[in-house]
């Protein structure tokens, strides 16, 4: 039996990463090919059992605690499985994802290579290692209005590096116009530090 591949689909926020997912689910459901597609339960934005763009196309899911939950909830004649949000998800997805490749299965993952401190999502990263293909999407930069949006800003101090939400707290920019607000914040933050 041939072994399936591996497409990551990859960007900031608001690139069109779950949409390009629900038109792969598409391709596969037309086809009559059974498929199962998983997001984690941390992923609580829209809806908890189904995965759902900025754009509102959505698609009915099972929702996981983590990758080990997946292999269990496979009934082995599945042609494709589908993964969103996969930053959520621990490091162990990386075996999970090439067992099932291994089996010929295709499976399709979609989630942020970086955090908005710049940092890759380090189980992105490892899936992009094993992919055959790497779609990387791209934004309309909220600040300049140009398509060049790789990465994505945080409009707001509280949270950590996950922290679930949307317009309130994330917008995606340039990589230009990222570097400019954090020197707009860091000004502003030394000016309040000195009682300005
Ligand atoms: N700055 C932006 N650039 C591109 N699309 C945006 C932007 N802001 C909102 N959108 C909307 O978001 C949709 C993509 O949403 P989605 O597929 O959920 O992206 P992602 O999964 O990457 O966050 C676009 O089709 C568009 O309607
Ligand atoms: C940049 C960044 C984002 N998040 C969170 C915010 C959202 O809940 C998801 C990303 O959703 P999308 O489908 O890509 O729009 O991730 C985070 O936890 N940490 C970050 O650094």
């Amino acid at each position: 039996m041939a072994t399936g591949n591996l497409v990551v689909i990859v960007g900031p926020m608001y690139s069109g990463k779950t949409s390009e997912l629900i038109s792969f689910i598409e391709i596969y459901t037309l086809g009559k090919k059974k498929i199962k597609v998983f997001k984690p339960l941390l992923d609580n934005r829209y809806n908890e059992t189904s995965i759902v763009s900025h754009s509102n196309t959505s698609v009915k899911a099972i929702p996981i605690n983590n990758s080990a939950e997946i292999l269990p909830r496979l009934d082995g004649d599945e042609k494709a499985i589908f993964i969103d949000e996969i930053q959520f998800l621990d490091e162990s997805l990386r075996e999970v994802v090439v067992e099932m490749i291994n089996s010929g299965k295709d499976v399709y993952c979609a989630g942020l290579d970086l955090s908005y401190k710049n940092n890759p999502f380090k189980v992105t990263s490892l899936l992009m290692s094993h992919a055959d293909t790497v779609i990387k999407k791209k934004a309309v930069c909220h600040e300049c209005g140009e398509y060049k949006g790789t990465i994505t800003y945080k409009t707001v101090e509280n949270g950590g590096e996950i922290d679930v939400g949307g317009f309130e707290k994330y917008i995606a920019v340039c990589r230009d116009c990222y570097l400019e607000l954090n020197k707009s914040k860091q000004n502003q933050n030394k000016l309040q530090n000195q009682g300005g």
